[in-house]
């Protein structure tokens, strides 16, 4: 699986705090043996992140786009809204599972508006800013992902009773 990282952080991009949480995704991916092809800081900027998801997925660039930061309620947060412009579908459950399970570790997570994804042939998986959080929104879903990204890539094996508890 080859993934891309995205960090949405309008101080990371002014080169006013260092990005902890791309690079915290991107070990804790090599950990589970998913090679990192991309990795980019930008803004807060609606307009930029859907360029820049489009571009992502429209070249095929990787199977999995994480994106990290701009998921909450502050005025300049709109990485949801970005992501659902470029979707040619939603999946609703990923961010439920985020929520989920992320409300066992702090209440807080219920003010994450992220939503899980799909361009052309591309999952896209928004995470919180922080890096604690991302980290603990990606375990969260990381279970389904791998099924999920052979699905969006065609498998048409069939799955039924395979993940039965
Ligand atoms: N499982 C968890 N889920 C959530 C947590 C958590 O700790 N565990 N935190 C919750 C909180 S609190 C909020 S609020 C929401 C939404 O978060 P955002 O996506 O809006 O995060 P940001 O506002 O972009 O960032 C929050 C905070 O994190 C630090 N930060 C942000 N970006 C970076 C970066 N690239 N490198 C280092 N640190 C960063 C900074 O202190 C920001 O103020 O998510 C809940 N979910
Ligand atoms: O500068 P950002 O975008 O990382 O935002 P904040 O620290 O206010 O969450």
């Amino acid at each position: 699986m080859r993934a891309a990282i995205l960090t949405l952080s309008d101080k990371g991009a002014r080169g006013e705090r260092v990005d902890a949480s791309g690079p915290a995704l991107a070990s804790w991916l090599a950990e589970h043996g998913v090679e990192t092809v991309q990795s980019l800081i930008i803004p807060d900027d609606l307009d930029t992140i859907v360029s820049t998801l489009s571009e992502w997925a429209d070249a095929d660039l990787a199977d999995l786009i994480l994106t990290t930061g701009g998921t909450g309620v502050s005025p300049r947060d709109q990485t949801p809204e970005a992501t659902m412009q470029v979707a040619d579908r939603l999946i609703p459950g990923i961010g439920e599972l985020m929520r989920l399970k992320s409300m066992e570790k702090t209440t807080m997570a219920s003010l994450s508006r992220a939503v899980g994804a799909i361009r052309k042939r591309s999952l896209i998986i928004n995470l919180p800013g922080s890096p604690k959080g991302a980290r603990e929104n990606l375990e969260a879903v990381w279970p389904v992902i791998g099924h999920a990204v052979e699905k969006i890539r065609g498998d048409q094996s069939d799955c039924g009773g395979r993940f039965d508890r």
